[in-house]
């Protein structure tokens, strides 16, 4: 029997068009007409959509994704679907698809995809990729996956994959462990599972988060600029293996001594943070003063899972145990 996928829009490139005035993209399909433009879509699946926005990704914000997470599982307790497929800008889609790996109750699939050009482009990647996702979604062995992400064909856990080109279709990559699996013709094939990690489901979620880029040479100013303004939790994208420079780590542990939890994770765009070097500003010393390493996440999801987190404590050592079940 066909299943039944629920297509949530939420906007990006795959929902715009050129404006002939100024030249650039601009929001301007449904999410009825996103859906319709698919060719033979009803041979895979009963298809409806429900539009739950229409913006380009990066005015998407945690509290949206809350919203998002709420809306796909209240449609899945009602039991009108048996899989998701949400579509949104490419920007921010592996921060949206995480944020729905973490929080989400159902067990039922969910992918993710975009598109990197237009509805209106020549090559409009749009269309496929939908319908690829919508084949994900659909498939027996995608459930119990955790949210996935699926673009050209290719099938990534939506904890590990990130936007690795700024133009090009074939963007999405896992840079540490590689795709779960592939649209390979009329099959869904996966070569692994994801590896399983903690799910949280707070009653509210505290967005007032900032993430930090390190840099060489670095001072500590930015890093007191945070505690000024009041931020619950901070995120440092430190360098290498997670080390941070002499002069910002000073202000870091005030930040901590102020109990402002503090997440360090790495700017380099594979591997993890790791405990190599014990020098000042290492990640070893850092965790010894009570700041929580961010092991392989972004330092963008990272942050998300602090805002996750954050709803439910803001207990350092609880946090911690948050952060090393990823
Ligand atoms: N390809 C895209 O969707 C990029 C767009 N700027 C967005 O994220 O909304």
């Amino acid at each position: 029997m066909k299943k039944h996928i629920i297509v949530i829009t939420t906007g990006g490139t795959i929902a715009m068009k050129k404006d002939p005035e100024t030249g650039g993209l601009v929001p301007a399909v449904s999410g009825e007409d996103l859906a319709a433009a698919v060719p033979g879509l009803s041979d895979w699946a009963d298809v409806s959509v429900v539009e739950f926005s229409n913006v380009p990704s990066g005015w998407m914000s945690a509290e949206k994704m809350f919203d998002l997470s709420h809306l796909i599982d209240k449609l899945s307790e009602e039991g009108k679907a048996d899989g998701f497929v949400v579509t949104h800008g490419t920007d921010t889609l592996e921060e949206t698809a995480f944020f729905l790996d973490m929080s989400l109750k159902t067990e039922k699939p969910v992918c993710v995809t975009g598109a990197m050009r237009g509805a209106s482009e020549l090559s409009a990647d749009g269309p496929e990729n939908i319908l690829s996702a919508v084949r994900t979604a659909a498939d027996d062995m995608s459930k119990g996956m955790g949210v996935l992400v699926c673009l050209q064909d290719r099938i990534y856990a939506a904890k590990d994959v990130t936007k690795s080109h700024t133009t090009n279709p074939d963007t999405f990559r896992d840079l540490n462990y590689g795709p779960l699996g592939a649209v390979y013709g009329k099959e869904i094939i996966y070569g692994r599972r994801p590896m399983p990690h903690a799910r949280l489901h707070p009653e509210t979620i505290e967005p007032n988060v900032w993430l930090i880029s390190a840099w060489s040479g670095m001072d500590g100013e930015i890093v007191k600029c945070a505690g000024k303004a009041g931020v619950k939790g901070v995120v440092i994208d430190g360098l290498g293996c997670g080390n941070v420079p002499p002069l910002c780590r000073k202000e870091i542990l005030a930040l901590r001594k102020q109990g402002i939890p503090v997440v360090l994770t790495t700017r380099v765009p594979s591997g993890s943070v790791m405990q190599e070097y014990s020098y000042e500003g290492s990640a070893l010393s850092m965790k010894e003063s009570g700041i929580i390493l961010g092991g392989d996440l972004s330092g963008w999801k990272a942050r998300l899972l602090l805002v996750l987190a954050l709803g439910e404590t803001n207990e350092n050592e609880r946090l911690q145990e948050i952060f090393e079940k990823m």
